[in-house]
């Protein structure tokens, strides 16, 4: 189970992806833009943990969930998955690559062939990738049903005959089936009664637990990801504004945007409630084909300043551990620079001193 990032081994690396989408039109269809759905995000997510990402509907969460996995070609950065470099990889010879990843959608419904069995519909990763025999897969189907909490009785009914909840099982049974180590989770309780979501997120919790799983956790539940997280990325209009360990984004937020966002989840405490600082967010998100000069979020920033509708601000680590994207941030120094810093501090007093030693030289 993944504890600290410091020790911990990188499995998924992502720099600078873009994925921009061509707008064509008119009769002959000609490109006239594009929408910057993923405009040139970097994170790291550590073995054993999750990584969830969060922010407004159409920001580019699914986007960039979609595109780590390569089922877009992207249109610009790197992606390396359990030390694969993937970001350039052609998809016909992505398919090697697959089994090590895999995808839990929102809506287990619109995801799952409704004229397939259950049992057909998970083995159907079995059949492409492995060759197992074909008792060797019903045995494996069924194992996996049992991992998930379906009863392996049903195995031969269709998906309408199952609830949500049993429907979101079979999906991450599916995504299961090959052994992964790397899920990205794309809202996979958004669908579900309130009821159920809980238990989907246990399950989560206990596959990771078990097999040692990595997710990337998509949501714009800010609740369900501070209970599910180990880090936090926040994601405004193709991009990551600010990332940072779960209780620390939470308890002390940096970027203007993260501070709107969490002070909209809802107190249940009313002494709470009332001592809570608002931040209501005014004006519509921009569109991701036109998105504003300098900062993105500029044109909503309760804290803006001359420079942010000027230049687009620098992603860097301000605090270990903690990444933001704010000209409010630039002049603090980060841990990397204060490390560089010492570093040349101390070569220049010991060459100093190794200067003055010199043998036979007079002081
Ligand atoms: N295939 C596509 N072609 C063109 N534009 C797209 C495509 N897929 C997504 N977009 C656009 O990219 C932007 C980001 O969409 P995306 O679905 O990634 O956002 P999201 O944060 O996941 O939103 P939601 O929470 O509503 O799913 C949106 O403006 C969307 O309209």
């Amino acid at each position: 189970m993944f504890d600290d990032t410091k020790s911990a081994t990188k499995l998924v690396e992502v720099n600078n992806l873009k994925m921009h989408f061509p707008i064509h039109t008119g009769l002959f269809r000609r490109h006239t833009g594009d929408v910057k759905a993923v405009d040139g995000v970097s994170f790291d997510i550590f073995e054993g943990e999750t990584l969830g990402l969060v922010g407004e509907s159409g920001c580019g969460k699914s986007t960039c969930g979609r595109a780590v996995l390569r089922l877009y070609d992207i249109t610009d950065g790197s992606i390396v998955v359990d030390g694969d470099s993937i970001g350039d990889v052609a998809q016909k010879d992505l398919r090697g690559k697959r089994p090590t990843m895999q995808m839990v959608f929102q809506d287990p419904q619109a995801s799952l062939n409704p004229r397939m069995t259950v049992q057909a519909i998970i083995q159907e990763p079995l059949d492409e990738h492995t060759s197992l025999s074909k008792e060797e897969k019903r045995e494996k189907v069924l194992a996996l049903m049992d991992q998930v909490g379906l009863n392996r009785k049903f195995s031969g009914r269709y998906p309408h005959a199952f609830s949500g909840g049993q429907r979101q099982r079979i999906g991450i049974a599916r995504a299961l089936a090959l052994n992964p180590k790397f899920i990205v989770c794309d809202e996979p309780i958004a669908a579900l009664d309130v009821s159920i979501q809980a238990q989907v997120v246990n399950l989560l919790e206990d596959l990771q637990k078990e097999f040692g799983l990595t997710y990337l956790f998509i949501s714009h539940d800010l609740s369900m990801v501070r209970h599910i997280a180990t880090r936090v990325a926040v994601m405004y209009l193709g991009k990551i504004v600010e990332l940072a360990p779960r209780e620390e984004l939470y308890a002390e937020p940096l970027h203007p945007y993260t501070k709107a966002l969490l002070s909209a989840v809802p107190e249940p405490d009313p002494e709470l409630h009332d001592k809570m600082e608002r931040t209501i967010l005014t004006g519509d998100v921009p569109s991701p084909s036109n998105p504003p000069k300098g900062c993105n979020f500029c044109t909503r920033c309760p804290a803006v300043m001359d420079i942010c509708k000027q230049i687009d601000p620098e992603y860097r680590e301000v605090l270990p551990g903690r990444f933001v994207a704010c000209h409010h941030y630039n002049d603090v120094t980060t841990s990397a620079e204060q490390t560089a810093a010492s570093e040349a501090s101390d070569r220049q007093s010991l060459s100093n001193t190794n200067t003055k030693n010199q043998p036979g030289e007079s002081s």
